[in-house]
């Protein structure tokens, strides 16, 4: 296909779509993402699959539950009585288990005829599994790539709304729907501010919300959490690593996410949790609660699937849900402390209180050194496993010369089941420089914490690194241990040093037993996945296009085409906003 001016288009094909893309400089682009891309379609389809069953069993207790109450009505003489809750129930997705409302009469005898009445059934059921009822938003849309794969490969999409501020973005959605056969109709280009679109349809909401910016998806949290309905999926990204994960910006950090960085080895992790803490936050102000199904650091950025649900008994919980982190700033031994505390009481609902802390005293019980605090942010687990269950599933159906990143797709997510809920991680060789001593094999490591009846787990966003429920404590007993036959040259451990300090106290204060445990590798090692695949060539966040000027001089029509007067700052984000600074990044 030819531009205006005779010139040819390049075609870029991904996933089941065929872009036309002028160049870098007209509208974004990163081929890197297609990781990204494939993913996020296997995520809206598994939480379609459970939304559906989800509100299927909810319609079928509803009747059941109407059912209930006609009875005893009819006994009392009143059914033609409706409850405000039956006049108020609205439907959504169409129920599938409607067997037992169909009936086919004879009209001669009036009677019901089962076998008519089951394949009339069926064929409604088919016919209602069929209907298309998912509504998307991809707030900020570039290309209209994304979401062009998402009406094209998830099924049951209704309507998804590709929208971006920049006309030449919109441009390029339109002619790559046109072009991509099938996506019109389903795939609607729209040129509007993201908060403006998102605030607009608080009273129609979207089943699904994607948000891809540059940088941080900082400004568009408060809208994005009233604009997804009841049980809906917020689909998160955020490329500002320099900020959610490095030490350069704390200040930035808590002004974008409510909560400060933590300068440790395990800052990956806690990026997802600031960035879940945000959300959550957001979402809790208008009685909604947040349940991440899927958080992932990848490459260059992070990327979290959350359930959103009307809920403010769940919302409530927040504050035990979010802690404060203690690191000490000599050997990085970390605590962390919940806000909030809840206890259930005897009737099954919940008693809030105040929490008691700090659970560390101003200097470091292991060495001495000072603390420095992190957070707010997210205590509670980073994945729903049922979820990742889902989505394994669905990638063993799905086309490997299709979804080209399927393999390294599944290595995340097996490596994401098996991660221990409990906050944060460790390296060997951290804590073995820590100690000036020889780095024990990770195995080693394990089966040490494991003899001790502590659980273990690898996890995705580093490799080599351990998660644990043990303390800090019992970590360096156990390499107090090792030094007994890996001795440490004390002439290098200089006086007032953290080290100095570890290595006082020399006895453990349990008998570690570095006895190999059947279970020191996490069962991802023993089966053939790529569990940590080298970055691709290319790899990294790509600069803004320089046609994504909002609303310039090009005129587009239709709703929401108007300029929106008050452009927020975040338009003209400066350099930490939304550039990495990729010596600080993980080059794993
Ligand atoms: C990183 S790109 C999106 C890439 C795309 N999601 C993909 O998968 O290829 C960010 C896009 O957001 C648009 N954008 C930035 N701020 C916006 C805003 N406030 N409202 C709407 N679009 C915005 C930019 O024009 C740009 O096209
Ligand atoms: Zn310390």
């Amino acid at each position: 296909m030819e531009k205006p001016d005779g010139s040819k288009y390049i075609l870029l094909t991904e996933g089941r779509a065929t872009v036309l893309y002028e160049n870098e400089n007209q509208v974004f682009y990163n081929p890197v993402q297609q990781f990204n891309r494939d993913l996020s379609t296997c995520a809206i389809r598994a939480w379609s699959e459970e939304y559906t069953e989800q509100k299927t069993a909810a319609k079928r207790n509803q009747r059941k539950k109407r059912k209930l109450r006609n009875d005893k009505r009819k006994m009392s003489g009143k059914e033609n009585l409706k409850t405000q809750e039956e006049l108020e129930a609205g439907e959504d997705v169409a129920p599938t288990d409607t067997m037992e409302e169909v009936h086919v009469t004879d009209p001669k005898t009036d009677e019901v005829n089962i076998e008519a009445s089951e394949n009339a059934a069926k064929a409604a059921q088919s016919e209602r599994k069929k209907a298309p009822f998912i509504t998307i938003l991809e707030a900020l849309s570039a290309t209209g790539l994304r979401a062009i794969r998402y009406g094209l490969e998830i099924p049951l999409i209704k309507t998804v709304l590709a929208n971006d501020f920049s006309p030449a973005a919109v441009k390029a959605i339109e002619r790559n729907v046109v072009y991509n056969d099938g996506a019109p109709g389903v795939v609607v280009a729209f040129h509007g501010d993201a908060n403006a679109v998102m605030y607009s349809h608080k009273t129609k909401p979207f089943h699904v919300i994607d948000l891809d910016p540059y940088g941080t998806a900082a400004p568009f949290l408060d809208a994005a959490v009233q604009a997804v309905c009841d049980g809906g999926l917020l689909l998160i990204t955020c490329t500002d690593l320099s900020i959610l994960a490095g030490t350069g910006y704390p200040e930035k950090c808590f002004t974008n996410y409510g909560g400060m960085t933590c300068r440790t080895e395990f800052s990956h992790e806690s990026a997802l949790r600031l960035v879940l803490s945000s959300i959550a936050s957001a979402a809790a102000r208008y009685g909604k609660a947040i349940e991440p199904l899927l958080s992932l650091s990848i490459d260059f950025y992070v990327r979290v699937f959350v359930r959103v649900r009307n809920s403010p008994i769940q919302g409530k919980l927040l504050a035990s849900k979010t802690m404060l982190t203690y690191t000490c700033s000599g050997c990085g031994s970390t605590s962390y402390q919940p806000l909030g505390r809840v206890s259930i009481n005897e009737d099954g609902s919940q008693k809030h209180s105040f929490a008691q802390g700090p659970p560390v005293s101003s200097h470091c019980e292991h060495c001495g050194f000072v603390h420095h605090l992190g957070g707010p942010m997210w205590a509670g687990p980073l994945h729903n496993k049922d979820f990742i269950d889902r989505i394994q599933k669905i990638t063993e159906t799905l086309d490997p010369v299709i979804y080209k990143t399927i393999p390294r797709i599944k290595g995340m997510l097996t490596l994401a089941k098996e991660e221990l809920d409990d906050p944060f991680y460790f390296t060997a060789a951290h804590v073995s420089s820590t100690m000036r001593c020889s780095c024990p094999p990770m195995t080693t490591m394990t089966s040490a914490l494991l003899n001790a009846g502590y659980k273990v787990s690898a996890t995705h966003a580093v490799p080599g690194a351990i998660k644990t429920n043990a303390n800090w404590g019992v970590i360096w007993d156990i390499l107090r241990e090792w030094i007994k036959t890996n001795p440490v040259k004390e002439t290098n451990i200089k006086e007032h040093s953290p080290t100095k300090k570890l290595l006082e106290r020399r006895e453990p204060s349990f008998a570690v037993d570095f006895t190999m445990h059947p279970e020191a590798n996490p069962p991802s090692r023993r089966i053939k996945i790529a569990r940590y695949p080298l970055n691709p060539p290319n790899w990294g966040p790509k600069a803004r296009a320089k046609g994504d000027k909002p609303f310039n001089n090009h005129k587009i029509t239709g709703p929401g085409s108007e300029p929106v007067p008050d452009a927020p700052n975040e338009w003209e984000t400066g350099d930490e906003n939304g550039e990495v600074d990729m010596k600080k990044q993980k080059t794993t």
